[in-house]
């Protein structure tokens, strides 16, 4: 099938790229011309696990490539996704002028049947006003030309982007007409071979189920995050109940782990918007008022563990930070942690050597400028000389490291862990004093 991607972010690229892996000719299009000459020259903008080599497959074998053309790439799918970026609005809203934008585009270029899929994470109606954006354009032109508006939200997580998409759990279809409903399950019928996963739904319906699970995944970490500093009081060890509340089925072992809160491009800002939706419905999300408060406090529990040892003014003290991206398996730095975390440190005088195996190159744009801030190119160098080692993203590289040779590039055995990498009685025998999140301290 023909297909255009609109957007070549994360999302845009990867959709983009697996579906031309599965045969179809793809052409994605952004309007950042520094992006799209890197993807023309074989660069790939973002880091994002086995996303390289496939784009390099697709290119080679023709069925993939990258324009900041609008004519060109309207005029190539039959399938028009919008993958552009949603961010939030001053008041938290979803900001929806790149999605209009990218329809009104559709609505002047197009001179025959299409299907635009809003791929973007968009509030309840965004596809009636999808739909009006386009009819605006096509009035001034030529009103016969017929469209469908599918949404079609996507769940893949970043650092497991391309496997999320390629197997997914489900694909959520929201559609209300039959030929787009039949080019969608065409589309996708590759990707769910072995057993059906498409839910076929109202339009409405998908555009909300992309909130509710991001929200209720939101709310599953702001619960155990809690817990987990609850826990840490009475003598409790949150990894214990972890194990103990998630081998209940009906509860599960997925997304409850404990940290220092959560971060990246999707749930501060959707949660946000969900509420927001909400409040201009005249409903009360009082659960996600919480989990909001709750998430934003746990950003600084492991810098109040610090000022609790180390004393509230930290001038002259040096800290090694291991770990920088939001999560792990990314170069994301939107929203991350480490970024309050460090601005923290900085503020009461300490200085800080950070080292992300990815996102170094991303945190050097985003906190440049960040006085007594430096970066190392690998995480021994940065532990030389520090008086603690911070970690903040749970990279494999740093589940088992030698641990004498830490002691021995500190200046003093202490760790501060938001991640709960270690076991504390192993720290113990080390001779680290460790401190960990919701369990006592080793
Ligand atoms: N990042 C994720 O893990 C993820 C997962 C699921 C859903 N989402 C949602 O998908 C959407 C995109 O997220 P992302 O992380 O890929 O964003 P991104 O910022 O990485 O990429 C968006 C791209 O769209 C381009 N763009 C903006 N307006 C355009 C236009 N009119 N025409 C062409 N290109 C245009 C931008 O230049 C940018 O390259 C958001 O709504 C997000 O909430 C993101
Ligand atoms: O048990 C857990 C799981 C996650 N996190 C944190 O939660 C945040 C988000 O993690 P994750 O969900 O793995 O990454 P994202 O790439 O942001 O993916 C989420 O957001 C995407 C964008 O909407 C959705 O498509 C995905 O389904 C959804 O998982 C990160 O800061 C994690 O550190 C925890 O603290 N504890």
């Amino acid at each position: 099938m023909k297909v255009t991607v609109i957007g070549s972010g994360y999302v845009g690229l990867v959709t983009g790229t697996c579906l031309a892996e599965y045969g179809n000719d793809v052409v994605c299009l952004d309007l950042d011309p520094e992006k799209i000459a890197l993807l023309q020259n074989g660069g790939v903008p973002i880091y994002e696990p086995g996303l390289e080599e496939m784009i390099k497959r697709n290119v080679e074998a023709g069925r993939l490539r990258f324009t900041t053309d609008v004519a060109e790439s309207v005029a190539h799918g039959t399938i028009q996704f919008i993958a552009v970026g949603t961010p939030p609005d001053e008041d938290g809203s979803a900001d929806l002028k790149y999605v209009t934008a990218a329809a009104r585009n559709i609505g002047k270029y197009m001179s025959d049947y299409k299907v635009i899929v809003d791929k973007s994470t968009v509030p309840v109606g965004t596809a009636d006003k999808v739909q009006q954006a386009l009819l605006s354009e096509l009035t001034l032109r030529d009103k016969h030309i017929s469209f469908s508006v599918v949404s079609n939200p996507e769940f893949l997580k970043e650092g497991a982007a391309v496997e999320d998409f390629m197997r997914p759990d489900r694909i959520v279809i929201g559609v209300a007409d039959e030929t787009a409903k039949d080019l969608m399950a065409t589309l996708y019928a590759p990707f769910v071979r072995n057993h059906d996963r498409i839910l076929y739904m109202d339009v409405r319906s998908a555009e909300l189920t992309k909130y509710a699970a991001n929200a209720m995944l939101a709310t599953r970490i702001s619960f155990m995050n809690e817990l987990a500093n609850l826990a840490e009081v009475m003598g409790a060890d949150i990894e214990e109940v972890r194990k103990g509340i998630g081998s209940d089925p009906r509860i599960g072992f997925h997304f409850l782990y404990p940290g220092v809160g959560y971060g990246g491009s999707c749930f501060p800002k959707d949660v946000q918007a969900l509420q927001r939706t909400a409040q201009e419905n005249g409903i009360e999300l009082r659960v996600l008022d919480a989990v909001e408060r709750a998430n934003s406090a746990q950003k600084t529990v492991l810098v109040n563990k610090i000022l609790r040892r180390m004393g509230e003014d930290l001038t002259g003290v040096h800290f090694a930070i291991w770990g920088l991206a939001f999560k792990p398996n990314t170069d994301d730095m939107r929203e991350a942690p480490s970024r309050v975390i460090i601005q923290e440190l900085l503020k009461r005088g300490a200085t800080v050597t950070a080292y992300d195996p990815v996102a170094m190159h991303e945190a050097e744009r985003v906190m440049s400028g960040w006085k007594g801030l430096t970066f190392s190119q690998n995480p021994k160098a940065a532990l030389e000389g520090a008086n603690a080692l911070i970690i903040v993203t749970e990279w494999k590289a740093f589940r088992s490291p030698d641990f004498g040779e830490m002691k021995s590039l500190l200046k003093q055995a202490l760790v501060f862990d938001g991640r709960n990498l270690y076991d504390p009685k192993r720290m113990q025998k080390e001779g680290f004093e460790y401190f960990p999140i919701g369990r006592e301290q080793g």
